[in-house]
């Protein structure tokens, strides 16, 4: 196995803006990187160069010394060993679960005990043997999940590609499935790529998190570091449920504020003009802060969270143990905030 290299990549299909332009990312041997951004920001158009189902219109992708496809030549999908799972799945209807699984590996001419052999390790990787004969009409959503990534790891892939895998599941097979996602990648040992729009999910399941607007990268980090310390106001806004603060603030090079520093911003501090990222769990309600008032709160089980606008009606978010109502004055610290 070896390192993914996208260099330079770019994809213009023509529509007078490029789907992705000047794309440089390292994947680590064995990572699992996260791929996120809005809608339409070029995710689906970069899984599919690496795969080998779109070819750049610049640019270079090599794994190891291994040069997949630049702008003149590309290496067909079949010849790179790496493995694509859809939203869709795309399971075989007529086929059961253990000819689903063991499909690719016909296609590559690989019969008997050692066909056989494959195909049930694959199935007992994502604890589906009792279901071999199953049809796919005849399985949950997240079972025929679970056999398209048996399907995938049936080939041993170097890099596996996930196309926004949960989107369709709800709330608690998503968290049952980010399990199943987490032991095959350290079960397979492959790298992996992870498109979604959905950051908590990337934090959940990523050793790395790249996110992308408009067809670039904006910046790559570990979940904890991208949650901490966030590049401009586009990967501020995905990460985390934080409020952005149009404040006036000297550029000093600590860039992390407490209360301190954050409480003259608030009053009207002199300087250029810039953003604070402040996050819920950071606004503290009563103490010597501020005032604000509660414009909407909403009851989540083990807490209420609250939308509290400030004096000048800029908005930040804040937990209470409490019930808070809507109208209600209250006092806040923001204990710490990061300037974008
Ligand atoms: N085959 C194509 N022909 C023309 N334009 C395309 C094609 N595929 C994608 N695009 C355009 O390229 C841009 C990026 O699309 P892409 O599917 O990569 O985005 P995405 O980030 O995966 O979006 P989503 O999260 O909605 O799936 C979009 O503006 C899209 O309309």
């Amino acid at each position: 196995m070896a390192k993914l290299i996208l260099n330079r990549l770019a994809k213009d299909f023509g529509t007078g803006r490029p789907a992705v332009n000047g794309f440089s990312l390292d994947v680590r041997e064995g990572g699992f990187l996260a791929l996120l951004g809005p809608s339409g920001c070029g995710k689906t158009t970069v899984l599919r160069m690496v795969a080998g189902f779109e070819t750049p219109t610049d640019g270079s992708i090599h794994l190891g010394e291994r040069l997949l496809a630049d702008a003149a030549q590309s290496l067909p999908p079949e010849r790179r060993n790496m493995a694509m799972v859809f939203q869709s799945y795309a399971l075989w209807p007529h086929m059961s679960v253990a000819d689903n699984v063991g499909y690719p590996l016909k296609v590559r001419g690989i019969k008997g005990d050692a066909y056989r052999r494959k195909v049930e390790e694959a199935l007992a990787a994502v604890r589906l043997e009792a279901y071999a004969d199953r049809r796919p009409a005849n399985l949950s959503g997240g079972q025929r999940q679970r056999v398209a990534l048996a399907r995938c790891l049936v080939t041993s892939p170097d890099v596996v590609l996930l196309d926004e895998p949960l989107a369709n599941l709800d709330r608690h097979l998503k968290q049952e499935m980010e399990e199943t996602f987490r032991e095959f990648h350290q079960r397979s040992g492959a790298t992996m790529i992870y498109v979604t729009h959905d950051q908590s999910e990337a934090m959940a399941l990523a050793t790395d998190v790249a996110v992308m607007s408009e067809g670039k990268l904006l910046q790559v980090a570990s979940p904890a570091e991208i949650y901490a310390r966030p590049e401009g106001r586009i990967v501020g806004g995905l990460i985390g449920r934080g409020a952005i603060l149009s404040v006036n603030c000297s550029m000093e090079a600590n860039r992390q504020l407490t209360w301190d520093r954050i409480a003259p911003l608030l009053a009207g501090a002199d300087g250029p003009p810039a953003e604070i990222l402040v996050r819920q769990e950071d606004v503290m309600i009563g103490g010597e802060g501020v005032p604000a008032r509660v414009v909407s709160s909403l009851y989540e089980g083990e807490r209420y969270a609250a939308k509290l606008a400030l004096a000048d009606s800029q908005i930040v978010r804040a937990f209470s143990r409490t019930p808070v109502s809507v109208g209600e004055s209250m006092n806040v610290v923001i204990r710490s905030a990061w300037r974008l």
